[in-house]
């Protein structure tokens, strides 16, 4: 995938002091083959879902992107992964410099659920001990095919202390959602190590998640 102008994609109503703009959070989303990385982001980039046959992302591309959370802009380089395992040293690589991780599973897949305790595990091995994970169960509009529960998902997410929604990369519910929790926890991560002490203004907001049960789907 080739890197894209870096565009716009949300607002919230808040402002915030103290945060370099100018930072690129370098994000990575990773899990098995045939989740819906690669389908995710051309979501989060380009508002659409292309259906139709999957063809495996072979190596590594990046997308810049820039959310705005809280009225500041927060920069993202978002690098889309191969998740066939002959790729996985590949893959590796990536991980020591990354900021944020996107790990996904496909709800309809049991077994993409069952490789997440692995996932996690390579995560701790080869990323930094601070990197900021979310844990995304895709394909929420599947619902007749659903392999795996939402509490499974919230149960996992807790025992591991990240944070979990389910996502739709053909609907687009909760993609925005996910990117925008991500570029928050960034923000907040880099305001609080590169400015002590300091002056914050900051008004709270809440980001929601979208409710992912099947009966919002078509
Ligand atoms: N119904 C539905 N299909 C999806 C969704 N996300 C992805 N797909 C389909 O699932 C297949 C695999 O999606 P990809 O985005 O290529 O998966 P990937 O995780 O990037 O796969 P690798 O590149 O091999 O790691 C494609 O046929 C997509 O159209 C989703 O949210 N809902």
């Amino acid at each position: 995938m080739e890197a894209t102008d870096t565009e716009n994609v949300q607002a919230d109503a808040a402002s915030t002091v103290f945060y370099d703009e100018e930072l690129l959070h370098k994000t990575i989303l990773v899990g098995d083959s045939g989740v819906g990385k690669t389908s995710l982001l051309v979501q989060f980039d380009q508002g659409k879902f292309i259906p139709g046959s999957f063809s495996a992302t072979v190596g590594i591309g990046f997308t810049n992107k820039t959310v705005m959370v809280d009225n500041v802009k927060v920069k993202l380089q978002i690098w889309d992964t191969a998740g066939q395992e002959r790729f996985r040293s590949v893959t590796h690589a990536y991980y020591r410099d990354a900021q944020a991780l996107l790990l996904l599973y496909d709800i309809t897949s049991r077994s993409s659920f069952d490789n997440i305790r692995a996932w996690l595990t390579e995560i701790h091995e080869y990323a930094q001990n601070d990197v900021v994970i979310l844990l995304l169960g895709n394909k929420a509009d599947m619902c007749s095919r659903r392999a795996v529960k939402q509490d499974e998902g919230e149960k996992l997410a807790r025992e591991y202390g990240v944070t979990f929604m389910e996502t739709s990369a053909k609907t687009g519910v909760n993609v925005d959602v996910a990117f925008l929790t991500v570029s928050r926890e960034l923000k907040n991560r880099a305001m609080q190590q590169h400015s002590e002490p300091r002056l914050l203004i900051e008004h709270p907001s809440h980001t929601q998640t979208q409710q992912s049960s099947c009966c919002g789907f078509t």
